[in-house]
């Protein structure tokens, strides 16, 4: 079975794909000192809690935290007896081409989500990851990746709006009733939240007219849900893109 590593800024996803479903997905925080055997531990613990008893025979990792890879290679090689697919790196070939400046190293897990997103949808896509950082990612008819936008994730704006300010509080994002908040609280959920809504239209209406074609958008990451109740920005949501893209590329580069 294969273990597929999603590693962001914030969280790491681990889920094991035994060839046609995921049988379970796990989440820890991303922690860069963390050894390949504390993460054996803390994996076997929970496989054996929910009586999982995968035979894992290959591993895949996206990281968008260089430093971890290290101990997630580690992981691969000591526990499993295999050597990792990493994404990004020149052994892992991608079925779809990247069509960037020269020079530019793209977040994996951008590359990722495009090659899901094309293996789930077509071509001319807008797939927007809502992690630490907000990422757009443009994605071509022939299933390229092309670029995009980033701007800072929804919890990052709260959490600075908290560290510059004296007399604002630490808050969590929630969908405001109103607009016009009537305590500091919802003054700032309201910014950040309507504030996201409006960036979020804008960004795809000008892609969509710098392209000139109409283009799927599709939602991901923590906090998609959040937009995707109510303001009909998107075309699709898909909880778990990323961890389809790196079964897709994982199929590439075996078969
Ligand atoms: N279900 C959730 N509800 C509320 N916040 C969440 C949820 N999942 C993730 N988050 C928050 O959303 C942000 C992005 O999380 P995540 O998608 O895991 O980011 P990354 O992929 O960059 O590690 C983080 O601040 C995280 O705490
Ligand atoms: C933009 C990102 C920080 C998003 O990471 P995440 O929010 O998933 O942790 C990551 O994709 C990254 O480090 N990108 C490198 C620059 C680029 O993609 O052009
Ligand atoms: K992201």
């Amino acid at each position: 079975m294969l273990l597929a590593i999603d590693c962001g800024n914030t969280n790491t996803v681990f889920s094991i794909w035994d060839g046609s479903r995921f049988v379970a997905t796990w989440r820890t925080s991303t922690e860069h000192q963390r050894t390949a055997d504390q993460y054996y531990v803390w994996l076997s613990t929970l496989m054996n809690l929910q009586r999982i008893e995968a035979e894992i025979t290959d591993v895949i990792i996206s990281s968008t935290v260089p430093r971890v890879v290290f101990n997630l290679r580690v992981l691969a090689d000591r526990y499993f007896g295999t050597r990792p697919l990493v994404v990004g790196k020149p052994d892992c070939a991608l079925p779809v081409a990247v069509r960037v400046d020269a020079g530019t190293q793209v977040g994996p897990d951008r590359l990722v989500n495009t090659v899901a997103g094309y293996n789930l949808y077509g071509g001319d896509l807008i797939i927007v990851d809502f992690g630490t950082a907000t990422t757009f990612d443009v994605v071509d008819s022939d299933g390229a990746y092309v670029g995009g936008v980033i701007a800072p994730g929804v919890n990052l704006s709260l959490q600075a709006l908290h560290e510059a300010a004296a007399a604002l509080p630490h808050v969590d994002i929630s969908r405001p009733q109103a607009v016009v908040g009537t305590n500091t609280v919802a003054c700032m959920q309201s910014g950040i939240f309507w504030g996201y809504v409006g960036l979020v239209r804008e960004i795809c209406a000008r892609i969509r007219a710098e392209r000139e074609r109409p283009m799927k958008i599709i939602s991901t990451g923590g906090l998609a849900p959040l937009f995707q109740q109510s303001e009909e920005l998107f075309d699709e949501f898909k909880d778990d893109l990323t961890m389809h893209g790196l079964t897709v590329i994982h199929r590439h580069n075996t078969t």
